[in-house]
């Protein structure tokens, strides 16, 4: 994301979002799951938490090759990455997922896509009043 990117987002509402950058834009700012930055140790503390709950970061070799071939097919055909709640889910339902979504719609898509967000959006405030709430 650029910094030009980053200052927009934050001086913005979600709906003025939406309609600057699409859904689309808002999907891609998700990094991959178990994605280039994950191997890298690039994630933010929060996609490395999340895609940790999920046994992302215990997936086996094949596995691994599995999720980077259906990733990338889905990103082929959709032209922004698959999301979805990681903390609602484990490494073999995202899986099943990947493979199952990549028969949708790209309309059908990025409305699922940011339905995930909002969950994923929704865990990260909790944990914000939780992790608040105990000052
Ligand atoms: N691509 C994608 O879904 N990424 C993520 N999902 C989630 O729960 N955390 C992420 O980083």
């Amino acid at each position: 994301m650029s910094l030009k990117t980053i200052s927009a987002v934050n001086s913005m509402s979600y709906e003025d979002f939406i309609s600057t950058f699409g859904k689309e834009g808002i999907l891609r700012l998700l990094p991959d799951l178990a994605g280039r930055l994950a191997m890298s140790g690039g994630l933010s503390k929060e996609s490395t938490k999340e895609q940790q709950s999920a046994g992302l970061n215990t997936l086996t070799e094949q596995e691994k090759q599995n999720m980077h071939h259906l990733n990338q097919q889905y990103k082929q055909k959709f032209g922004f990455p698959f999301v979805i709640c990681a903390r609602e889910n484990k490494k073999e339902a995202i899986l099943t997922g990947l493979e199952n979504r990549l028969k949708n719609s790209g309309e059908t898509e990025a409305v699922t896509g940011v339905e995930e967000v909002k969950k994923i959006c929704r865990l990260r405030l909790l944990d914000i009043v939780d992790s608040s709430s105990k000052l």
